[in-house]
């Protein structure tokens, strides 16, 4: 029975390389500029086309009012000296003379003194300001704490699992089930589990001693895919092209990294590709307000392409070390979007044919196997070469991560793990693989 767990279930993803390498090609095809026919809509550098300039940064009417959607971290509430009411005390008992009953003076509503004009929400211009960036530790501790939903779910069945019990084909049976359901994907569950079967069978194991081997699996598993986004430093700008699903984080990972870029002294431009929703474009620049970053944008509806070539001609005539440009992510109309994006790439590669440097999809961590499907849709559009997790914190279903490494092989930038400025960190396999098993981090 032994046997059956090596040889029952060989990991077998090793289609999706070859179908990853087709696609690349495919990909990469799509995007190679020499004998396209289209260029006819394509925005020709602004020469003699005044009318819709793209609108440049810094924004100041933005400050107030900012969208529902903003992520803003809890800010300090500017405090509105609000007139105090005078507390309603029942009258006392009716006492005599009754007649003239001079009724408490009614809580006037207070004339209202003028208020100082209400300070205006903070245009929050320096990040720093925010929140204080977490120590490692305390990086740790958000991780482990984010992943929480994702890692009891796994431990809590691996305790109930591994209780005073031997591993027999049975409890392998079970826990490979519970790694599927955790999304780790029939693949790397059977690995793992194999793995496990293989060192320790026919032993009793403590939930413990499972927890840290498949910590240990795992952390193999991502670790070749736990790869910084470096910036190239020959570059101005390294472009950044960042891709996909409407609310998978895209806006708000920009504004993360931008923040990161600033931080590490490099001049950032942000572009506001998704020109199909106001409401994208004003959230972008918003975070360019933040971060201090000039945003390009136009108004809604304008050609997307027509915005990256222009973000992209005044951040090499400036010099700019990075563009960020943002797109929609219309999976409703598929071909609209691919087309959309196959000419945003086409179209920047005519100002720098190695452009987009980086091809960044966001992937929302709570969307469990759909993400899968997500790759696979935008790695045919564009050649996506990086990968950010978003929202893993709160996530379920965190476990995808190890799933989608085994499975495209994509290099893993870094992770989500909450709303504000400093919640974006390089991918760590290690605390990953750790925090998703409920470990702590030594
Ligand atoms: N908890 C959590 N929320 C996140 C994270 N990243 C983004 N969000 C939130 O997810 C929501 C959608 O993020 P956006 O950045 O607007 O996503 P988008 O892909 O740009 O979406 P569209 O603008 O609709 O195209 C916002 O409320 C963000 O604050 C994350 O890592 N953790």
């Amino acid at each position: 029975m032994i046997f059956r767990w090596f040889g029952r279930k060989k990991p077998e993803e090793t289609a999706p390389k070859d179908e990853a390498a087709k696609n690349e090609s495919v990909a990469l095809e799509s995007s190679t500029p020499a004998p396209e026919p289209e260029p006819e809509k394509t925005p020709e550098p602004p020469a003699a086309a005044p009318a819709p300039r793209p609108e440049t940064e810094p924004v100041p009417e933005l400050a107030p009012a900012p969208p529902a959607a903003e992520p803003r971290p809890a800010q300090p509430v500017p405090v509105v000296p609000i007139p105090v009411t005078p507390p309603v005390t029942a009258p006392a008992a009716p006492v005599e003379p009754p007649a003239p009953v001079t009724p408490a003076p009614a809580p006037e509503p207070d004339p209202v003194p003028e208020l100082p004009p209400a300070p205006a929400p903070t245009p929050t211009p320096v990040v720093a300001a925010e929140e204080a960036p977490p120590t490692k530790k305390g990086w740790f501790a958000k991780l482990k704490e984010g992943l929480s939903k994702s890692s009891s779910k796994l431990t809590d069945g691996i305790t109930s699992i591994f209780t005073k019990r031997k591993l027999d084909d049975e409890a392998l049976e079970e826990l490979e089930e519970l790694l599927i359901t955790a999304d780790l994907g029939p693949a790397t569950a059977a690995k793992v589990t194999a793995e496990l079967a293989r060192t320790r069978f026919g032993k009793e194991v403590s939930p413990e001693e499972v927890k840290t081997t498949l910590a240990a699996e795992v952390s193999k598993i991502v670790t070749p895919v736990a790869k910084p986004l470096v910036l190239d430093p020959a570059l101005k700008p390294h472009v950044i092209l960042v891709v996909g699903v409407n609310g998978t984080g895209k806006t708000t990972t920009i504004g993360k990294l931008a923040r990161q870029f600033k931080a590490e002294g490099k001049s950032v431009m942000l572009a506001a590709g998704d020109t199909f929703r106001a409401a994208a474009v004003s959230q972008l620049k918003i975070w360019g307000e933040r971060t201090g970053c000039p945003v390009v944008a136009r108004d809604t509806g304008a050609d997307a392409a027509g915005l990256a070539y222009d973000a992209l001609e005044r951040a090499k005539a400036e010099g700019v070390d990075v563009l960020l440009i943002d797109t929609a992510g219309r999976l409703q109309n598929k071909t609209g979007l691919m087309e959309e994006l196959r000419k945003i790439v086409r179209v920047i590669k005519k100002l720098d044919e190695t452009a987009p440097h980086t091809t960044l999809l966001t992937l929302d961590a709570t969307t469990g196997q759909n993400a899968h499907s997500q790759v696979e849709i935008f790695r045919d559009m564009v050649n996506v070469n990086g990968l950010i997790l978003t929202k893993l914190d709160g996530s379920a279903r965190g476990g995808v991560l190890v799933s989608l490494a085994e499975k495209f092989k994509i290099p893993v930038h870094a992770i989500g793990v909450g709303e504000g400025v400093y919640d974006l960190r390089p991918f760590d396999a290690d605390a990953f693989a750790k925090s998703l098993m409920g470990l702590s981090a030594d």
